[in-house]
C-alpha cells in the first residue's frame, strides 16, 4: 500500500530556554546545516552558539507562540488534516528536528500497512540544509529499520506552474488591496559555501549572480538559482515591472558570507531611497514560522517604519489555504495513481 510523509523543519517543544537549546542542538549539529568537520561543529555549536543563542531564540519564539504551540507546527497540522481529506491513502506529518520525528512518521505509516512511501519535503527550493537532510535521514531510517519499505521523494517545486500560480495569487491579494511602492521577495539564506558544495558539476557556481542565469545541470540542486526562478515565475505571472520588485536573503547566522543581498540591508536601502510602502513575501517557507512572523513581520517591519517607511505588509505564506491544498493533493494523487 502507498502512503505519504509530509516533512517540514520543526520547532522546539516549548519556548523554555532548555527546550529551545535541545532543539537548536539537534538542528545545528546536523552536518548539512553546519557543514564543518565534526569537532569544529561541536566547538562552534556546543562551545559557542548554544551558550548564547537559546535565550535570544526563546525570547523570539515567545513572541510568536500560540495557545496551540509553534505556528509552524500548528499550520503544518492544519494543512495535513486538509490533505488527508483529499487523498485516499495514509498520510503522516513529521519534522526534521524535534517532534514528531521522521522515524515516528514512518512508523505511523508502516503500522497502517504502508510499503511504499512518498516523502514530501515541504520546501519549494532545494537546499542541502532542508530537502537533502530530510531525504538522507529518511533513507537511513528505512535502510536500518524498515528494509521492506520503498521510498521515493517529491522533488523541489520552485518552478512548477501551479505552485507559481497560487503563490502569485496570494501576492496579488495583498497588492490589490492597496498601492505599494515595492515588493520584496525575501528567501531564507544559506552560507555561500553550501551553494558551492551542492554544485553537482563541480565548476558551474561562481556566486556572482551570472551563473544562475546560465542553463546548467547544477540548477537541479542550486538553492540560489531556484529562489531566483521562483521570483521570475511570479514576475512573469503578475507582469511586475523592473524596479518594482527585488530578491534578498534573510536569517543569516555566524560570520561566514551568506547569500546576498541580505534582507535587512535591502530593506534599509529601499527605505533610504524613498520607498514608503513595502510588501514582503517569503516564498522559501510554505508555512508561517518564527522567521516570517518575528524576523520579517516584527523586526524588519519595525526597522522599516523607524527608517522613514510608512507601511510594511508581510504577505502570509501559503499555509493551509484551500487552493494550495488542492495543488499539493493533485501532486500526491498523481503519484498514488501511478
Ligand atoms: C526555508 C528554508 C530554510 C533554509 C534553507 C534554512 C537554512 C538554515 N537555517 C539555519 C539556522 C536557523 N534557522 C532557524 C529557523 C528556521 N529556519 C527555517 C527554514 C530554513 N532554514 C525555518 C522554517 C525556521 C523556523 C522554525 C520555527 O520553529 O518556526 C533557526 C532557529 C531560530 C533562530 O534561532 O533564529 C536557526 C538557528 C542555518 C544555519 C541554515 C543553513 C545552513
Ligand atoms: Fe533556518
Ligand atoms: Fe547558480
Amino acid at each position: 500500500m502507498k502512503g505519504i510523509l509530509l516533512v517540514n523543519l520543526g520547532s522546539p517543544d516549548s519556548t523554555s530556554v532548555k527546550d529551545v537549546k535541545n532543539y537548536l542542538d539537534e538542528f545545528l549539529m546536523d552536518e548539512r546545516v553546519i557543514d564543518t568537520p565534526y569537532l569544529t561543529r561541536c566547538l562552534l555549536v556546543k562551545g559557542i552558539i548554544l551558550n548564547t543563542r537559546p535565550k535570544q531564540s526563546a525570547e523570539a519564539y515567545s513572541k510568536v507562540w500560540t495557545e496551540d504551540g509553534s505556528p509552524l507546527i500548528v499550520i503544518s497540522e492544519k494543512f495535513t488534516a486538509k490533505i488527508k481529506k483529499q487523498v485516499d491513502a495514509p498520510v503522516a506529518l513529521a519534522m526534521r528536528y524535534g517532534k514528531p520525528s521522521i522515524e515516528t512518521g514512518i512508523t505511523e505509516l508502516a503500522n497502517q500497512g504502508v510499503t511504499d512511501i512518498l516523502l514530501v519535503p515541504m520546501y519549494p527550493q532545494f537546499a542541502m540544509a532542508t530537502t537533502e537532510t530530510i531525504v538522507v535521514l529518511a533513507e537511513k531510517i528505512i535502510r536500518d529499520k524498515f528494509p521492506n519499505i520503498n521510498l521515493s521523494s517529491l522533488p523541489a517545486f520552485y518552478h512548477k506552474q501551479d505552485y507559481i500560480d497560487v503563490l502569485s495569487k496570494s501576492i496579488q491579494e495583498t497588492l490589490e488591496k492597496e498601492e505599494y511602492d515595492h515588493l520584496l521577495f525575501s528567501y531564507h539564506g544559506v552560507p555561500e559555501r553550501h551553494i558551492k558544495n551542492s554544485d553537482v558539476t563541480g565548476n558551474h557556481c561562481k556566486l556572482n549572480g551570472e551563473c544562475c542565469n546560465t542553463k546548467s545541470d547544477a540548477h537541479e540542486f542550486c538553492y540560489r538559482h531556484q529562489c531566483y526562478a521562483t521570483t521570475q515565475g511570479v514576475v512573469e505571472k503578475l507582469n511586475l515591472k523592473p524596479g518594482f520588485y527585488s530578491t534578498s536573503f534573510q536569517s543569516r547566522l555566524g560570520k561566514d558570507p551568506w547569500l546576498q543581498p541580505y534582507t535587512d540591508v535591502t530593506i534599509n536601502d529601499r527605505a533610504q531611497n524613498g520607498i514608503k510602502k513595502l510588501a514582503v513575501v517569503t516564498p522559501a517557507f510554505v508555512a508561517d514560522c518564527l522567521e516570517t512572523i518575528e524576523e520579517i513581520g516584527m523586526e524588519a517591519k519595525h526597522e522599516f517604519e523607524e527608517n522613514t517607511g510608512e507601511k510594511f505588509t508581510t504577505i502570509p505564506c501559503l499555509n493551509d489555504r484551500d487552493d494550495w491544498v488542492e495543488i499539493v493533493s493533485n501532486w500526491l494523487n498523481e503519484w498514488l495513481n501511478k
